[in-house]
């Protein structure tokens, strides 16, 4: 399955680049839109008694008109409800044309028990929050809980946003076309839409090329081929080499439960960097995992010479302020080239440290030749390095992840039950396999502690940035009730066997 999203106003590209290939019409999209959503309709609700199609004056209606039309021809009682008159000539007005129903007001709506609901008031095209007819119908089918369709979205939902606008239909069955809209996986549009399915109408990958569009669902596919396999005659430094900084005495869990999810991810060394005053403690739950005194920079550059390691993790447990801030910047100086520091994963504590001093650190990212920088911020801790980009209503989840990865020349991963991961290029993918279950303390740590590991093996950043969290939210899932964290470093064994040997995607 391809990975791309397409915003809204793409997908309306790929509708025009489709029809200038000359294969298909507007209207013969239309019709195949159409005829997929009624056979799903057929398919998934043969008992259901009677059918109420909702119309807009749109396209989305005119796909509404369509299956209204087959489902009638299929001996299905259909009701057909309408909310303003297709644009004269247009496709939806030739759909509305062919379909002989008699049309009733939207703003009469009427429904019983056991009946269906088709939502194809809006789609692609909602401009604004649902007022009037529209939000009463949403009222009513909500109110009587009836199982409804969408054809392309639930109307209310932005496919760009996935926020409700006013209010919106809640559906069992969401059926869209040639790809999937950020609206369907960015909350709450996701949780709205109900199952997916996604509909071939023609429009073929080519004309998906040709857009290139720059936002995924991160899934397997994504990233899969950049997955580090051992080679056969790997040693352990080959594999990689993890490090990461401990907090004092009182606080050095976090960082090693990153550690641990650092060597189960599969870099082939790990090392906790422990302050004088720590060590005893970290060194009493250690076993594979070594230890290394780090109390000043030097102690950094001391280790860097030594013992190579090519990424770090720094934040977790670590305490906020000027060490934060000096470690990170050092680890920052160095250079990427010839076997050098390929990144650093900067989370909780490293990433409030910088809260005053943004500049900074996006400065020190965007040096050419610095190591990749990947941070992990939940939607507090964005909040307090991309204050004006977190208040922008005019913003999407997904628009402000890109808008503070360009800012800070580092791939961010927008935390949250829709995880956004964008990176400076421009690319972005958003997480769909998440569960409730991952919010426990400590899981933070582990998803810092995977993304290091995999970038350790030689994995680029956004991909395996986008591993990490996909992997992280599998394990988790399949986890589920009484997951804790310390056992998600064990619960990604499983996960990382299958994509090793091919068997999810
Ligand atoms: N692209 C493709 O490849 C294919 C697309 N297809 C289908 O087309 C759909 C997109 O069609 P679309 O662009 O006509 O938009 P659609 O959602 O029908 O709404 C536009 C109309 O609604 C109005 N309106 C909007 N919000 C409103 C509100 N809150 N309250 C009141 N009015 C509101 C808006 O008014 P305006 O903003 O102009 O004032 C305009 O009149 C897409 O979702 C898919 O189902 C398929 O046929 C197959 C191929
Ligand atoms: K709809």
């Amino acid at each position: 399955m391809r990975n791309e999203l397409l915003s809204t106003a793409e997908m309306a590209e790929a509708d025009r680049l489709t029809i200038a290939a000359g294969s298909l019409d507007g209207y013969g999209l239309m019709q195949r839109a159409g005829e997929a959503v009624a056979a799903l309709v057929l398919a998934r609700h043969p008992g259901a008694k009677r059918v109420h199609i909702l119309c807009g004056p749109g396209n989305n209606g005119g796909d509404g008109y369509v299956v209204a039309r087959l489902l009638a021809e299929a001996g299905v009682d259909v009701a057909l409800w309408a909310s303003g008159e297709p644009r004269a000539g247009g496709d939806a007005a030739l759909a509305a044309a062919a379909c002989t129903l008699e049309r009733r007001p939207l703003s009469t709506l009427t429904a019983e028990a056991g009946s269906l609901v088709v939502d194809a008031i809006y789609g692609a095209g909602l401009s604004k929050p649902l007022t009037g007819d529209a939000k009463a119908a949403v009222d009513i089918v909500t109110g009587m809980n009836l199982p409804v369709v969408a054809i392309d979205l639930p109307s209310g939902i932005s496919g760009d946003s996935g926020e409700v606008l006013g209010s919106a239909f809640r559906a069992a069955l969401t059926v869209t076309f040639a790809r999937k809209k950020p609206g369907h996986l960015l909350l709450p549009g996701r949780e709205r839409c109900g199952e997916i399915v996604l509909a071939d109408i023609g429009i073929r990958d080519e004309i998906i090329d040709q857009i290139a569009p720059r936002t995924f669902e991160n899934r397997p596919g994504l990233w899969i081929a950049n997955l580090p396999a051992p080679a056969v005659d790997a040693h352990k430094y080959k594999r990689g080499h993890t490090s990461v900084f401990s907090g004092g005495p009182s606080a050095t869990g976090a960082a090693r439960l990153s550690a641990l999810a650092a060597a189960r991810s599969g870099a082939g060394a790990v090392t906790v960097l422990s302050p004088a005053n720590a060590m005893q403690v970290n060194a009493a739950h250690l076993t594979s995992i070594m230890l290394r005194k780090v109390d000043a920079i030097e102690d950094v550059d001391d280790l860097i010479g030594d013992r190579r390691p090519s990424t770090f993790v720094l934040g977790p447990g670590f305490g906020i302020g000027d060490k934060a801030r000096d470690f990170t910047l050092a680890v920052l100086a160095k250079d990427r080239q010839d076997g050098g520091v390929e990144g650093l994963v900067l989370d909780a504590d490293g990433i409030t440290s910088f809260r005053n001093a943004a500049s900074t650190l996006y400065e020190a990212a965007g040096r050419p030749d610095a190591p990749a920088l990947i941070m992990t911020p939940h939607e507090g801790e964005f909040g307090r390095l991309f204050a004006d980009i977190a208040g922008n209503k005019a913003l999407s989840k997904l628009a402000k992840a890109r808008e503070a990865a360009q800012r800070a020349n580092a791939v961010i991963v927008y935390k949250g039950a829709d995880s956004v991961i964008a990176s400076p290029d421009g690319r972005a993918a958003i997480n769909s396999n998440g569960a409730p279950w991952l919010a426990t303390a400590g899981s933070g740590d582990v998803l810092a502690g995977i993304i290091a590991g995999l970038l350790a093996q030689g994995m680029p950043a956004f991909e395996a940035t986008c591993a990490g969290v996909w992997i992280h939210a599998e394990a988790g899932s399949r986890f589920g009730p009484g997951l804790i964290a310390e056992d998600l470093p064990l619960a990604i064994v499983p996960v990382l066997r299958q994509l090793v040997e091919n068997t999810v995607r």
